[in-house]
């Protein structure tokens, strides 16, 4: 697979409506080799449309969408077939056959066969039909049929669902190791906190709006540092902050201090005071509290 930096998707001013209800407007965004994006946003939002668009499965009313430079429609999407992976919604499965069979389906390579399985660790249950698979299992073959022939583009709607802790893991790293060979992935999920583990890029749809598109990297540099101290004397130590012009406050895990570029001044005035430290360390900021406040400055900021 080569890592080509170029422009490997290109969703450009796509509006979509069913009937009188617009359900895409103006959606655009790029992808390119390599590249994990994220697609959040609540439910009706327009997800799993935007990624049925993308797979030919539903007519845009206006916009184009691009793969390799070659449009992708109803009518002409030839170019999906060597380069697209997908699993949307529930993984479309035959009771009756086996695992094996199934990804067979996909591709009689028996090299890339053997190699999905074993690294979505699929071999106990491999040859037994599906109809006996759980509902994990049936999700992993989904994911399975997407991956099998290394396609250049995955996407994945909801690809967590059902899938024990294990596997989620599982399934994270091997799509970052295939991240690295160039495989890009377009997935989406309700699960902020798994996401944000994988993906290096966010993309949140509202109202078939995209709201916000970030690297992630960006969206977290962006974000004040919290330092959260515990220690032996509080109420004292609270007081030495704010006589210091320290934003800081009492919560629930500890004194939480934002904005503080240097320690040592801080520990060392917090120290001449006799105040002893039991723990120090950063407050964890997750994706949907950096996305909430984002999303509550770019509203205010349109109210504005
Ligand atoms: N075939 C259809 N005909 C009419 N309306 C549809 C059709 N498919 C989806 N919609 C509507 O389009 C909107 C977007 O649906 P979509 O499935 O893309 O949302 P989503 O963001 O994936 O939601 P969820 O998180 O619930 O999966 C919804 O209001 C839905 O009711």
């Amino acid at each position: 697979m080569k890592t080509d930096q170029t422009k490997l998707v290109m969703v450009q001013d796509v509006t979509l409506h069913y009937g009188r209800h617009v359900v895409l407007k103006h959606v655009n965004f790029s992808m390119k080799a390599g590249q994990i994006m994220g697609v959040i946003g609540p439910n009706g939002a327009g997800k799993t449309t935007i990624m049925k668009a993308m797979l030919g499965l539903v007519k845009v009313n206006q916009g184009t969408i691009t793969l390799l430079n070659e449009r992708v429609t109803p009518q002409h999407h030839a170019v999906l077939a060597d380069n697209v992976g997908a699993l949307i919604e529930n993984p479309a499965l035959y009771p009756f056959l086996t695992g094996w069979q199934q990804l067979q389906l996909v591709t009689k390579n028996e090299s890339q066969l053997k190699w999905v399985i074993a690294a979505l660790q699929m071999s106990a249950y491999i040859h037994q039909t599906v109809k006996h698979y759980s509902l994990g299992m049936r999700q992993k073959l989904g994911i399975a049929m997407a991956l099998v022939t290394k396609p250049k583009l995955v996407i994945l709607d909801e690809p967590m669902n059902g899938l024990d802790p294990q596997s989620v893991k599982l399934l994270r790293d091997l799509m970052k190791r295939l991240a690295q060979q160039g495989m890009a992935f377009l997935i989406s999920s309700h699960i902020l906190s798994e996401l944000e583990k994988v993906i290096d890029t966010v993309m949140v749809i509202d109202h078939g709006r995209v709201v916000l598109q970030t690297a992630m990297q960006d969206l977290q540099q962006n974000q004040q540092q919290k330092l959260v101290l515990q220690t032996t004397a509080d109420a004292q130590a609270l007081t030495w902050l704010q006589r210091h012009h320290y934003a800081c406050s009492q919560q629930a895990d500890g004194l939480v201090v934002m904005g503080v570029t240097s320690l040592t001044p801080l520990l060392a005035g917090l120290i001449a005071q006799g105040v002893q430290f039991t723990y120090i360390g950063e407050q964890a900021v997750d994706l949907e509290t950096i996305l909430l406040r984002q999303l509550g400055q770019s509203v205010r900021g349109e109210l504005e």
